[in-house]
């Protein structure tokens, strides 16, 4: 993408080498950004960024720059921002188990939030005052009234929400403190994010036993795991099972791409959150027998009882992010099922397995 001062527009994301981060870039790269990767890879491997410069060739991959680094060590950011210099910063660095969450939350508390504290400085030092940041459904913790609108009431239910809710506080705060259009900051909340780039290259990795129902599912399908565990069968929904709004990885990737173009356009934006989900609710036996459709394979589940913390049902509003993003999710869970077996028949093991 070219900027009004006639070059591409240079673009710092955070976690780049993670799930949504490397979607994420491909598209960057495919619509002309520079991209420069931080990523501590605690959670990733470098694999998926080498694949990404194999999906996007050899024209575009020489602007894709990779910095391994770590957030909560503010020397790793001057370092980065001394050598070059950044129009916005896409900020997808974070940990994001809900569980480990609870168990360890001065860890959680130092990475996301000493990390986002120490990135926001390194931004307002080196004057680079764009930011699209990762936040989460998780915000609006057990929803009052579905869908999810932005200006619903915030409240986060553990530790991980937490990093999530006070992120944004912190960034609706340095906005408020600075000059009228000083900063811009949006905030995604997304859903449920899933499936993989339709190639099959690039996909969701997680180290250890999945949390989250896609990746799960996904492990019983390549034989890496044995049954699903179906948590609640008694919610008040049509079959028992909870309802979420899964949203396809690459529909997120160009949600991005919209966050990124309304920074750079010339309306004051401030400081301001966009859902991004479907708008549509699936059940989890609903996802199960639309993974069995996809991929031929039959997932044996077991009924067990509900997860603690878990809501019967959590969709987003999209009218905000339609109209004033102009994005709206294109894929429905035929497409996230058919990309998400896609990439785990081609790569059982994940990354480690291929390289
Ligand atoms: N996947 C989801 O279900 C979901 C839902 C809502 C919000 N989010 C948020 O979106 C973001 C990206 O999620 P993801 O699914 O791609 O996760 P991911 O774990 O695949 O990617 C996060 C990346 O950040 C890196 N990282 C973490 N802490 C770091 C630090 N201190 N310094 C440098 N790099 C660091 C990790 O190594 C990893 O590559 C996260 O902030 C997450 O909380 C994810
Ligand atoms: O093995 C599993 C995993 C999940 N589920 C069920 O599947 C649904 C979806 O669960 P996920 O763990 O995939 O997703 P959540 O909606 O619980 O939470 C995820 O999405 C949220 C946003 O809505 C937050 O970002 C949160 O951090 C992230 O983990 C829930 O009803 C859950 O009980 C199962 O039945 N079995």
């Amino acid at each position: 993408m070219v900027s009004g001062k006639g070059r591409a527009e240079r673009i710092l994301v955070t976690g780049g080498a993670g799930f949504i981060g490397s979607h994420t870039v491909v598209e960057l790269l495919r619509q002309g950004y520079k991209v420069w990767v931080m990523d501590n890879l605690q959670n990733s491997c470098v694999e998926s960024l080498h694949r990404v410069c194999h999906l996007v060739g050899p024209r575009l991959s020489p602007n894709l720059q990779f910095h391994h680094g770590d957030l909560c060590n503010p020397a790793d950011l001057d370092r980065l921002f001394n050598t070059s210099s950044f129009d916005a910063v896409i900020h997808f660095a974070g940990l994001k188990g809900v569980g480990e969450s609870v168990v360890n939350p001065l860890h959680y508390y130092h990475n996301n939030i000493v990390g986002t504290v120490n990135l926001y400085q390194a931004m307002a030092k080196f004057n680079c005052k764009k930011m699209v940041f990762s936040s989460s459904a998780t915000v609006y913790g057990q929803p009052e009234e579905v869908p999810c609108v932005e200006d619903s009431k915030l409240h986060a239910m553990n530790p991980y929400g937490r990093s999530k809710l006070f992120a944004e506080e912190m960034g609706r705060d340095i906005e408020k403190a600075g000059e009228e259009g000083e900063w811009r900051l949006i905030f995604l909340r997304y859903f449920n994010p899933v499936g993989a780039h339709e190639s099959g290259k690039i996909g969701e990795d997680p180290t250890g036993i999945p949390n989250n129902l896609m990746p799960y599912i996904q492990q019983v399908a390549v034989g890496r795991l044995p049954h699903l565990n179906i948590y609640g069968h008694d919610y008040p929904t049509n079959d028992g099972t909870a309802i979420r709004d899964y949203i396809h990885v690459m529909d997120l990737a160009h949600g991005h791409i919209a966050a990124l173009r309304k920074l750079f356009a010339n309306d004051n934006i401030g400081c301001t959150a966009y859902n991004l989900g479907t708008g549509r609710g699936t059940s989890v036996l609903e996802m199960v027998a639309a993974f069995e459709k996809a991929s031929g394979k039959k997932i044996p589940i077991k009924l067990c009882p509900r997860r603690p913390g878990d809501a019967t049902a959590v969709y987003a509003s999209t009218e905000k992010a339609e109209k004033e993003l102009g994005w709206k999710a294109k894929y429905g869970i035929e497409e996230m099922c058919r990309d998400q077996w896609n990439w785990a028949s081609n790569n059982p093991w994940g990354y480690q397995g291929n390289h």
